[in-house]
């Protein structure tokens, strides 16, 4: 076993591995709890799909199409590959439940990942490099190519025990997530596939957590990406004069600024959670007259621009954030404009919050709860998910979405440098998941109510 492991790595990744290290990390996964499996298999098949290169902007969604088929037909699952836009498959598995009348369930993931600056990491990103920890490095190892394997592995052991759901499962792995989802869960969620699939119960990706308890997501912050230009007379670098477009652009930055500052003392107060204020952060600041050493230092340019990826949460007032935007933060009256490269509803297509119900009245928020407390996880409070992800597409059909990510006591990295998922989690997940999956696929009570607060 020892062994075995090492060679994993050597042979995919060229490591020089010594033995010492191959004792530690037999010892890591020794100690996890999974004993009726052979881990090897688990963690070569998490390495595989690590290895796809699926980066944003130029994603190999074909191989990882094609290695997920793959998966799904070595657990005889049903499987289809949908193209809503072209080299772009949403691949869709199912597992039959035996009562069909009963609205299914839905696990979703996506397929793409963020770039990476290869050489800030200390092992390649896609190598998926385990080191004597037992982490496997690789981008993609906590954003989310770890979920949409546990989901398949869990079903494979659920299988192997002979368990048979009375709810269908289905599987989707869906491309262009880090780009906004239109071309991937948008479409999906709107297809007449979809409305057929009968869904009762969506799953989608959530956040690591540091400490001990998980993390699950209600709700999620629209995100609003914003730039503002302002525009103002040239003029020689030596002259004070008012209204310079970077004049006008600096008032507007410093209006911001005060404004995020607000909403991040509320956070540092304690009074608030995250995902229940605005940010706002500077995405780029441009302006200036290029030149061949860089720019012409005694020129006052006549535009300045400056891009904000600000998120919303949902229950926030929209229109007043919109005014202040129109009226402080790029006003006509200094000579500015703005436009958005990306504005997410913030409400529903019916005008309520994009919110899933976290009270006794959704049997999904419950059968979560006790899931993850049999499988001897813990659950911390129910969370607005910072960002964005796929799950606000589901909610806008109707249907409750959670947001869960099963890596506790695990750094946040998604996004960041030398993203990793100690193994030791990696598969406690998969037992979370396994309960999770029995306990939704054999509930038989009425559970399409309680979607949204409102609405109870
Ligand atoms: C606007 S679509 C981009 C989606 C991305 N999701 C995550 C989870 O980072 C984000 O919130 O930036
Ligand atoms: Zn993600
Ligand atoms: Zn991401």
């Amino acid at each position: 076993m020892k062994m075995k492991l090492c060679s994993i790595n050597m042979a995919k990744n060229n490591c020089h591995i010594i033995l010492s290290i191959c004792f530690l990390y037999s010892f890591t996964i020794s100690t996890a709890s999974i004993q009726e499996h052979p881990s090897e298999p688990i963690i070569s098949r998490f390495q595989q799909y690590l290895q796809i290169d699926t980066a944003q902007p130029t994603p190999h969604y074909y191989e990882a199409a094609d290695f997920i088929i793959s998966q799904a037909n070595s657990i005889s699952l049903e499987s289809q590959t949908i193209e809503f836009v072209k080299g772009k498959p949403v691949v869709l598995l199912k597992w039959p439940g035996s009562d069909p009348s009963l609205p299914s369930v839905l696990l979703n993931s996506h397929t793409d990942i963020v770039p990476s600056e290869h050489e800030k990491w200390n092992h390649h990103p896609l190598s998926a490099y385990l080191d004597s920890q037992g982490n496997v490095f690789a981008r993609g190892s906590q954003d989310m190519k770890c979920v949409g394997m546990q989901y398949l592995e869990a079903i494979r052991r659920l299988k192997a025990s002979g368990f048979q759901p009375l709810r269908s499962v289905y599987l989707s792995f869906v491309p262009d997530e880090e780009i906004g989802g239109h071309d991937g869960a948008e479409k999906f969620a709107e297809s007449d596939v979809f409305e057929k699939l009968n869904l009762g119960i969506v799953l989608d990706e959530g956040l690591a957590s540091p400490n001990e308890n998980y993390r699950a997501f209600y709700a999620e912050r629209s995100p609003w990406w914003l730039v503002i230009k302002a525009i103002g007379a040239p003029g020689h670098g030596a002259k004070l004069y008012d209204n310079t477009a970077v004049e006008n652009l600096m008032k507007s930055i410093e209006s911001i600024r005060k404004f995020r500052a607000s909403q991040f003392d509320l956070v540092k107060a304690g009074l608030k959670e995250e995902g229940e204020v605005v940010s706002v952060n500077m995405a780029f600041l441009k302006s200036g007259t290029p030149s061949p050493t860089g720019f012409v230092m005694n020129l006052q340019p006549s535009e300045a621009e400056a891009g904000f990826d600000i998120r919303i949460p949902p229950t926030a007032d929209c229109k007043s954030l919109e005014r202040r935007i129109a009226e402080e933060w790029a006003p006509a009256s200094r000579n500015m404009t703005f436009r958005f490269i990306q504005k997410m509803a913030v409400l529903d297509k019916s005008g309520k919050p994009l919110i899933t119900s976290t009270d006794s009245s959704n049997p999904w928020w419950n059968l979560l709860e006790e899931a993850v407390k049999r499988a001897n996880g813990k659950l911390g409070k129910p969370e607005i998910f910072p960002a964005s992800t796929d799950a606000r597409y589901f909610r806008d059909q109707g249907l409750p979405a959670i947001g869960f990510s099963p890596m506790a006591n695990t750094p946040i990295l998604l996004h960041d440098h030398n993203e990793f998922l100690n193994i030791a989690e990696y598969l406690k997940g998969i037992e979370v998941y396994e309960s999770i999956i029995k306990a939704y696929t054999s509930y038989t009570g009425h559970a399409r109510s309680g979607v949204t607060k409102d609405e109870l």
